[in-house]
């Protein structure tokens, strides 16, 4: 493993930001962590990064113990929220400044930078001031300066937060592709659940300091590891049920799940898939529409059952899409409900 977290903990004044974490990245791994505003995830960076010691618990990098290894030795690439470009330099300067620590030649550095601004497709920007550059321009410069040191694990925070999702969705793809292409083991840290799922191998979904969930993108979104980790990738159809064999009992009613499903009281998933509008509004659980909200090609809903039971999330297409205050029939589809653990 070239970096591994062993039961690391980090407390502030009694209150563990990061709760005997284990964590363990691969060479060419890109790892995503994701998790709600105070859930460690920059505490986690910063320990590895060095810039934050660990009061239990270990950082090791290629089973290294890093305890007494300070920052600039660990040979970890760090590119933060708000990049942070010098402004009285320019791009190029921007550039070299790691190389330039290290002690490189001029030539050297100049080939290097010639070489980065081509990889992250501003061959021509050497010579700007950092100010005359847009959002996402700046962003890749930054990008450039991280990578040009050849750190072997580079890490990012928030590296796409400041830009309009057109072109994070672009960026997104550029970089899984430049890394990809470079070997680069990434660990980086968002709270956009799209730019994760876009650019890791594998997602940790973190929660007060400590790991929810860490698997594969598609792992994650099929099978969230509890209630807390749904909710947090935004799905809403989360109750409690009582599941006997392939049938679950929830204020929705009965309700089908896959065979093999965990028994008894659980959480329950609906995915917004599963919720299957019957015709006309023969049969099934009646709801009344509360709203319908547009998402390209088809359509979100949000359906209120008769009685007590809680709302429930929808997709449909477009063409068939019932209108709000219309009253619809609602059938459940096993293949796109979970049982949580
Ligand atoms: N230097 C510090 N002193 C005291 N408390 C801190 C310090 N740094 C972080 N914390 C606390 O530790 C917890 C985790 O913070 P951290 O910044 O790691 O969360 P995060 O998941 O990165 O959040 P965000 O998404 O908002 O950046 C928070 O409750 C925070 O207030």
């Amino acid at each position: 493993m070239l970096l591994s977290l062993e039961g690391a903990t980090v407390r502030f004044g009694g209150r563990a930001a990061l709760d005997a974490v284990d964590l363990a990245v691969a060479e060419h791994e890109i790892v995503c962590v994701l998790g709600p505003s105070g859930s460690g995830k920059s505490t986690l960076l910063r320990a590895v990064a060095g810039l934050q010691a660990v009061d239990a618990g270990r950082v090791l990098l290629d089973g290294r113990d890093q305890a007494r290894v300070p920052a600039h030795r660990r040979g970890v690439g760090l590119m933060f929220q708000d990049h942070q470009l010098f402004p009285q330099r320019d791009v190029a300067g921007n550039v070299a400044f790691g190389l330039r620590m290290r002690g490189a030649g001029r030539e050297e550095q100049a080939e290097r930078v010639r070489e980065l601004l081509e990889m992250v497709g501003l061959p021509d920007a050497g010579r700007r001031g950092v100010g005359t550059l847009s959002g996402g321009e700046q962003q890749r410069v930054a990008l450039a300066r991280a990578l040009a040191p050849r750190p072997r694990l580079l890490m990012l925070d928030e590296p796409l937060g400041q830009l309009d999702r057109t072109l994070r969705e672009r960026l997104v793809v550029e970089l899984r592709d430049l890394f990809g292409r470079l070997g680069t083991t990434v660990l980086a840290v968002t709270h956009d659940q799209g730019e994760a799922f876009a650019l890791a191998d594998r997602v940790v979904v973190m929660r007060d300091g400590r790991v929810a969930q860490s698997g594969s993108p598609l792992e994650v979104w099929q099978r969230p590891a509890d209630a807390f980790v749904a909710r947090f990738l935004g799905f809403e159809n989360v109750v409690r049920a009582t599941v006997a064999g392939t049938v679950a009992d929830t204020p929705w009613g009965k309700v089908p799940v896959p065979g093999g499903s965990a028994q008894g009281e659980r959480n329950l998933l609906v995915r917004p898939s599963g919720v299957r509008l019957a015709a006309g509004s023969g049969g099934g659980l009646r709801c009344v529409v509360a709203a319908r909200t547009f998402q390209g090609a088809q359509v979100s809903l949000r359906l209120r059952p008769e009685g007590e039971a809680p709302e429930l999330e929808a997709v449909c297409p477009l063409r068939d899409a019932p209108a709000p205050g219309e009253t619809v029939g609602v059938l459940f589809d096993a293949g796109e409900i979970a049982v949580l653990g």
